[in-house]
């Protein structure tokens, strides 16, 4: 039985990871915390304490390993306690920039970090896929589509720019992202069009569009649960505890391989 602590314990995320591990064997939530408490609080039965507390809370605890799905900045400050005290981190949370981008892999460098941009195995498989279709269709256009809930803050999601870094590990001749259009604004070779839409409680879509020769192809991920991402999260932290330091990514999970230093998720 892994012992995990949840971050963001109180956000749809969180709550969902708490709960799908609730009903698996194979995990025990020890440690839970918030940024935002009330007296009382808890998920699924487990105790929700104050974020602040984290550091000291980790120390004191029996967690083996972290799982994040937060903001960016407080993401960064989480892993750097877990560094702190060698405590291995899995990251699902979005949206870091540079600056938290370097923060991680610093703190890689002295525990086992995993992070993902999305822990569903159907997009590990159309991420895979769009590389070899637009590697296939070398001339064709391309144009990738995320639709999220009303409620998510970045954007484009994760997922979408990973996809997009796939696109252009096959095609270098597209680098230009283009986020929306508007006004006199033809469509230029070397584009890729990026849309993002946010809507009611959509848990998440990505559409990537082929076009060219006189036809389409389209691939396309559809998340119908929050609980796809909770054990892909799950699986990462099993999988994670006991390994070197380094960078790790849930290519490796499904994999199951044991090589450090997986090409980085920064998204
Ligand atoms: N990799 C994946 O498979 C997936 C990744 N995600 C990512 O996970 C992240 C969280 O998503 P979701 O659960 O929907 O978001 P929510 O807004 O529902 O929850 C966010 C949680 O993080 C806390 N939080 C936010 N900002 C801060 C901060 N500055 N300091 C401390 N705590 C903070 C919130 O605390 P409070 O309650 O006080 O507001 C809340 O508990 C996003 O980045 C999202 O893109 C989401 C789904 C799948
Ligand atoms: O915020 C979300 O909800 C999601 N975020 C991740 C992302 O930004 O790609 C993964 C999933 O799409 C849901």
């Amino acid at each position: 039985m892994v012992r995990v602590a949840v971050t963001g314990a109180g956000g749809r995320m969180g709550r969902e990871v708490i709960a799908a591990a609730d009903a698996r064997e194979d995990v025990s939530v020890v440690l839970a915390v918030n940024r935002t408490t009330v007296e009382g609080s808890e998920v699924a039965g487990v105790p929700v304490h104050d974020a602040e507390e984290l550091p000291a809370l980790l120390a004191e605890s029996d967690a083996e390993v972290l799982v994040d799905f937060t903001g960016p900045d407080s993401s960064a400050d989480y892993v750097e306690a877990c560094a702190e005290l060698g405590v291995p981190a899995v990251v699902g949370t979005t949206g870091f920039d540079s600056t938290g981008t370097a923060r991680l892999a610093d703190a890689s460098e002295s525990i086992p970090l995993l992070k993902a941009s999305n822990f569903a195995r159907g997009v590990a498989a159309l991420r895979q896929a769009v590389r070899e279709a637009v590697a296939a269709v070398p001339e064709y256009d391309v144009e990738l589509t995320e639709t999220h809930h009303n409620g998510k803050r970045d954007a484009p999601s994760g997922t979408a720019k990973s996809i997009l870094d796939d696109v252009e590990s096959v095609r270098d001749d597209l680098d230009e992202r283009t986020h929306g259009r508007e006004g006199d604004q033809p469509r230029r070779r070397s584009e890729i069009g990026v849309h993002a839409r946010r809507a009611g409680d959509i848990t998440g879509e990505h559409e990537v569009l082929l076009a060219g020769n006189h036809e389409v192809l389209t691939l396309t991920h559809r998340a119908e649960s929050r609980g796809v991402f909770a054990e892909g999260a799950l699986d990462a932290a099993v999988w994670l505890v006991g390994r070197d330091a380094g960078r790790y990514d849930f290519f490796d999970v499904i994999r199951g391989d044991d090589t450090t230093d997986s090409e980085e998720d920064t998204r």
